[in-house]
């Protein structure tokens, strides 16, 4: 028997699904007893080329033609942003509609109000590519993991910015060229902003860490630093200093408070995470139970994204008569304090020009132990004829300590510029 998917959306991510849904056309039918269909295509310009072929009465520019058709069971939403996809989604969910969503932005802002009217009208909204693109990350989450009492989770969750720092470091190519790249490649955010100020990969922060620490996150509880401010000299640094930069998203709970922020991190080049590379995302899961886990996969792209698509949409084909928005919403949740300061010390990376003067280093090193923040590491090199570049990895410091320091430092006679601070990676999950 037929079941009619109303497609929102046809660009990178939806293309993706017709073809994947094509592809395994049979496995669909056989694996969920119906025929899915993909009735309608909603876009936005309707004489656009698109990456696959599609019979002319398929697409509209109406979204009523799609909402508005009863015959229409499932919506997949793959437009982004939050308006209109919310109000679709939302009108969609009130006239009996299940909905698999891609969209990230829309689950982070929203994902309350939009899994409760799911819940209010008995319907299902599923949304595993919202993190990861093609990596399990929600599902095992909120089901196999969920005896879990989970107090880490760290990893590379945005696949443009991994893209932008794994060239750079590769080939020493330049930030905007690499940035077009992961934007020809479709991996980047219509607005490339989101990824490379971090917004992105705190969205995506936001909804794993109500998932896994069983509480409701908001994303101005996540601390966000983009990779704007890392620049060639740091990725040299870097592996003088046998390390890579990765952008971290990072959540962890003590004592019931939340820690929770993505910044740009330096890595040995030992660490797992330093191996991921690309349009790659990894995340790693500490769990009471079930100790450290590490899940692996494209984290970007049409087809690894269209795989948590389809995977979703053979979901709900499956459980169409059995609703279940688990994990994210609707059942009363403890609310958890966010408290950044809680945070465990860490090493820092922190590169700052200051006048070539005798003596210097050693008064900048004095500020530094005023505070309390002693040196593992130094390297100083000048890089003009009254100027030197001071790079330093601090041994672990608490950031109240770090901070004090720094901002004495702004303010010292000799220290011109402080351009980049970075917390520095020890080993997995540490
Ligand atoms: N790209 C990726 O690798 C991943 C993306 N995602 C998420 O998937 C979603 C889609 O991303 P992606 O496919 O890359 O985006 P694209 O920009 O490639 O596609 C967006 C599609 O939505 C249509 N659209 C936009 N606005 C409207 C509107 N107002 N009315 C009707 N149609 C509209 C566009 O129409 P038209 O073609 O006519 O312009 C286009 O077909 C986003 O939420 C994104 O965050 C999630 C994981 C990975
Ligand atoms: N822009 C996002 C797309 C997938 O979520 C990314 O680069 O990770």
């Amino acid at each position: 028997m037929e079941q009619r998917i109303g497609l929102l959306g046809c660009g990178t991510v939806g293309g993706g699904v017709i073809e994947l849904m094509r592809r395994r056309k049979q496995r669909l039918q056989s694996l969920t007893g119906w025929e899915p269909i993909i009735a309608r295509v909603l876009v936005r310009d309707v004489h656009k080329e698109r990456s696959v072929s599609l019979a002319e009465d398929m697409l509209t520019n109406d979204p009523d033609v799609v909402l508005g058709d009863a015959s229409i069971r499932i919506i997949i939403e793959t437009i982004g942003g939050i308006e209109p996809a919310r109000t679709f989604i939302l009108e969609a969910i009130a006239r009996g509609k299940h909905v698999i969503t891609a969209n990230k932005d829309l689950i982070a802002l929203c994902g309350e109000e939009i899994l409760e009217a799911a819940d209010a009208a008995g319907v299902t909204v599923l949304y595993e590519a919202a993190v990861g693109g093609a990596i399990p990350l929600i599902r095992p989450l909120q089901e196999s993991l969920t005896a879990n009492a989970i107090s880490d989770l760290k990893g590379i969750v945005n696949g443009t910015t991994n893209y932008i720092l794994s060239k750079m470091t590769e080939t020493g190519a330049d930030f905007d060229e690499v940035l077009k790249e992961a934007q020809d490649l479709g991996y980047a955010e219509s607005d490339p902003s989101s990824d490379v100020d971090g917004l992105d990969a705190a969205r995506k922060l936001t909804i794993l860490a109500s998932i896994a620490f069983y509480t409701r996150v908001s994303l101005s509880d996540v601390e966000v630093t983009g990779i704007r401010k890392i620049t060639a000299r740091d990725i040299a640094y870097a592996h003088e200093l046998g390390s890579v930069i990765k952008l971290l998203a990072v959540g962890t709970e003590r004592d019931g408070a939340l820690t929770l922020h993505v910044r740009p991190t330096l890595i040995p080049k030992s660490h797992p995470l330093a191996h991921v590379s690309g349009s790659y995302n990894a995340l790693f899961v500490r769990g009471d139970a079930a100790g450290d886990l590490m899940f692996f996969g494209r984290g970007a792209g049409a087809l690894p994204t269209a795989s948590a698509v389809v995977g979703d949409a053979i979901e709900v084909l499956k459980t169409m008569r059995q609703p279940q928005n688990g994990g994210y919403a609707p059942h009363p949740r403890p609310h958890k304090p966010v408290d950044q300061e809680r945070a465990e010390s860490a090493s820092h990376y922190i590169r700052l020009s200051a006048n070539d003067q005798p003596g210097v280093f050693a008064k900048i090193a004095g500020v530094f132990g005023d505070h309390g923040v002693s040196m593992e590491t130094v390297l100083q090199k000048r890089v003009a004829a009254h100027s030197a570049e001071i790079v330093i990895v601090t041994h672990d410091v608490h950031a109240r300590h770090l901070r004090a320091a720094l901002k004495q430092l702004e303010a010292h006679p000799d220290v011109t510029t402080i351009h980049c601070i970075m917390p520095v990676e020890r080993s997995v999950n540490a």
